[in-house]
């Protein structure tokens, strides 16, 4: 089935095309942010994105979580999976994914990439709202969370938690953004709506203790 997915918008091969790993090293812009955040941007990690996206669709277990509002719950507008360290990725790619990851941050993250967490936002009108990763480690400590996203390009703004101007990055399918530094605590990051958008997943890479 062909839904027409196009690869990142700095590097168009043709769809349908076999999924191909570049490289990290020397092919990655570092961006400082103030309060010793950083994030790190690799357009086109990945081509021949469509055949992944497709698979991913179809086979994880989405799941839609509810959050607690006032007196009751609401949905979340995506859908989840949660692979913990250890457990089976639902495509051998990620595993190829995670590896690289871990193997090219390894000077700062000597205990690498182990959980990947997916979202598929369904359609446009799917969103995460301004948050931190900071269950866990993130919370207190300098951390690393790398994202990788699929399908049709979104928007990740990235806003100081005390109050600032957004930065925007849009994502094509097969690029990699890797939030560092302190950006947890001291940023905040959201995908925000996008009406008319397709559909479009991100696959989170955390170090152990990071949600
Ligand atoms: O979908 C994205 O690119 C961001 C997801 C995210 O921030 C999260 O799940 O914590
Ligand atoms: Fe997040």
């Amino acid at each position: 089935m062909s839904i027409g997915i196009q690869d990142s918008l700095f590097d168009t091969p043709a769809t349908g095309a076999a999924p191909t790993v570049h490289p990290l090293d020397g092919a990655i812009t570092r961006r400082h942010l103030p309060a010793d955040a950083w994030v790190d941007l690799r357009p086109g990690w990945l081509t021949g994105t469509a055949d992944l996206f497709d698979h991913l669709q179809r086979s994880v277990p989405w799941r839609a979580e509810r959050v607690r509002m006032y007196e009751s719950t609401v949905p979340v507008p995506r859908l989840m999976a949660g692979y913990p360290a250890g457990a089976r990725l639902p495509d051998p790619l990620l595993a190829t994914l995670r590896a690289d990851l871990t193997a090219h941050y390894r000077p700062t993250l000597p205990e690498g990439f182990v959980s990947a967490g997916l979202c598929l936002y369904r359609d446009g009108n799917d969103s995460v709202a301004w948050h931190g990763d900071r269950i866990g480690r993130g919370a207190y400590r300098d951390t690393l969370v790398a994202i990788v996203s699929l399908g049709a390009p979104r928007v990740l703004a990235l806003r100081p938690r005390g109050g600032g101007a957004a930065l925007r990055f849009t994502l094509g399918s097969g690029d990699l953004l890797v939030m560092g530094g302190s950006c947890q605590r001291t940023w905040d990051h959201a995908v925000p709506k996008a009406p008319g958008a397709g559909p479009r997943m991100s696959v989170q890479f955390r170090p152990p203790g990071v949600l």
